[in-house]
């Protein structure tokens, strides 16, 4: 599959970014994993220092499908670990975005899958179960809504409303 650049992406899709249909994540992000570039449809996950329900939709078929996580932004543990990430691989998700943080980012590094990123820490997360998934979440500035499509590349992250054509 050829995958979309995300500055030409800006470039051809003035429209869409004037209208709100494509948005462009803050770089906030860190880059892990051995896919720089990644995308496909994105299913959304509110957590808090929680990565129960991680583990479960990571646990299921990802079929090319990316995993954006409202962590809240905590700077206070880590969501996602190797496991996850090997998991993650096998199951066939394409890609990660965490907004908060990872851990053993040298055996995420050795996955083949794309993830993103606020920082790493050493401390596992709570295992309570709390969270929502397929809720709207507002990570990097962005309002991502469950369905929409992510693209992240060396460059950033966009999202669209809808799949991009190259
Ligand atoms: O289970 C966790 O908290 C995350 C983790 O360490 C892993 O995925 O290896």
């Amino acid at each position: 599959m050829a995958l979309v650049a995300t500055a030409e992406a800006c470039d051809s899709n003035a429209s869409l970014l004037a209208s709100g249909d494509l948005r462009v994540l803050q770089p906030i992000f860190q880059i892990y994993g051995q896919c720089r570039s990644f995308s496909g449809p994105i299913v959304t996950l509110k957590v808090f220092e929680d990565n129960v329900l991680v583990r479960e939709l990571l646990n299921s078929r990802g079929d090319g499908k990316v995993l954006v996580i409202d962590g809240g932004g905590s700077m206070r543990c880590a969501l996602l670990g190797g496991n996850l990430g090997q998991l993650a691989h096998n199951n066939g998700w394409s890609g990660i975005v965490v907004d908060g943080c990872i851990r053993d980012v040298d055996e995420i590094n050795g996955c083949g899958i794309g993830v993103r990123a606020l920082g790493s820490h050493p401390l596992k997360s709570n295992k309570k179960g709390h969270g929502e998934k397929h809720v709207p979440v507002y990570i990097g500035g962005t309002f991502i809504q469950d369905g929409e499509w992510l693209y992240a590349d060396s460059d950033g992250i966009i999202v669209s409303k809808s799949e991009l054509s190259i």
